[in-house]
């Protein structure tokens, strides 16, 4: 028989959400911190988290609580699934209520503003006793809410820790593969949320598959020469946290990332949009950081940068593709060419 683990998820919204109930369908007692009482009050009584995934019924074993001491005090297993802008803040406190040597797995996409920095060095600053791991992949919340199959990886140097979270969260329908390549996995993640608002503003544009798969492919060169230059291994992002994530999020309105993009592309503007949005799409602040970062590595990402200046200068998708279309002839695949 399994061991029946005590897990706290830290944040209600709808990858969160997902995770804590494919935990306690799988019989183990989890409960879901989140800041609303009457999200709370509505998880507890009707089993439902109507806000986020309102055609998801949840388990009765899924409890809900907005007390943060409460839901982590003898957890051996802690799930981080918060905005990256609000990560470092909730470690903090997490810290004064963890057991020590517990498991703490970030879901968070994101990048800390100060020092270019992985949800994983956060947790490892915050919390230094815990045993960390990374949880990323193609994993729309509303697909695996619907019940679609699908798959992830949990990575972490830690190979009892991988074991444990792949029994956690396997079931019929969701799949979970192991990787020792923390930093890559993590940062695959992160960096496909960019390129994601960049095809959902083609998308608005109407533009054809030969021009799709031009980005796509190109997102992903563009991406593993910025992590080459960071030390990372590009092999990784040739897996499900590197490729598959990057088709997931720029093939589907279901992303907010690639929503971001669509009606940017629609010729709305950024903050009407993020406003309207009322979810976390961590791309939109990933691509200040990751210009900022490539330019201090020079690190040549011309995807970023063009998506930069339709953003936040006078450039027009015109001219940025213009400039994109006419830049200097250059090789494929050239990040693995010595
Ligand atoms: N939705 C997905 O398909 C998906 C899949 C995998 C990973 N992720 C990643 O997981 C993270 C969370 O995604 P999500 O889809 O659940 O986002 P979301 O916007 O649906 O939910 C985030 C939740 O965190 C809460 N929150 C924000 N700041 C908080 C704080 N300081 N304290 C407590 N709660 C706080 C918000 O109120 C919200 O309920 C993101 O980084 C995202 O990239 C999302
Ligand atoms: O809705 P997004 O754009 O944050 O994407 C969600 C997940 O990262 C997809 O894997």
């Amino acid at each position: 028989m399994t061991q029946r683990h005590q897990i706290a998820v830290l944040g209600g919204g709808s990858f969160g959400t997902v995770i804590a109930n494919i935990m306690a369908e799988n019989n183990h007692d989890v409960c879901l911190w989140l800041r609303n009482s009457e999200r709370a009050d509505e998880i507890n009584r009707d089993h439902i988290n109507s806000a986020y995934l309102p055609d998801y019924p949840l388990n009765t074993n899924l409890k809900a609580s907005t007390d943060l001491a409460e839901s982590i005090t003898g957890c051996d297993i802690v799930f981080m699934a918060v905005p990256s802008s609000s990560s470092r803040d909730v470690a903090a406190e997490v810290a004064h209520h963890i057991n020590d040597n517990a498991i703490v797995v970030s879901t968070t996409k994101g990048i800390e503003h100060d020092g270019f920095k992985l949800m994983s060095e956060v947790l490892a600053e915050e919390l230094p006793k815990a045993r960390i791991g990374v949880l990323s992949g193609p994993n729309l919340a509303k697909e695996i809410a619907a019940q679609q199959i699908a798959a992830t990886v949990i990575a972490s140097k830690d190979e009892e820790l991988n074991e444990i979270i792949q029994a956690l969260l396997h079931c019929g329908n969701f799949r979970v593969y192991a990787s020792s390549d923390v930093f890559g996995v993590e940062l695959g993640g992160a960096l496909k949320n960019v390129y994601a608002i960049m095809a959902g503003m083609a998308a608005a544009l109407g533009i054809g598959q030969n021009t799709i798969s031009m980005l796509m492919t190109r997102s992903l060169a563009e991406m593993s020469r910025f992590a080459v230059q960071k030390g990372a291994d590009p092999m990784t992002f040739l897996g499900l946290s590197g490729v598959g994530d990057l088709i997931a999020t720029c093939s589907s309105p279901l992303s907010r990332n690639y929503r971001v993009g669509y009606e940017l592309g629609h010729g709305k503007n950024l903050d009407e949009i993020v406003a309207e949005l009322g979810q976390v799409a961590e791309g939109v602040n990933t691509l200040k950081l990751l210009k900022q970062q490539a330019e201090e590595l020079g690190v040549y990402m011309p995807l970023v940068n063009g998506l930069y200046d339709i953003i936040y200068t006078p450039k027009s998708i015109n001219d940025v593709v213009g400039t994109l279309m006419f830049a200097e002839q250059s090789r494929d695949v050239e990040f693995t060419v010595k």
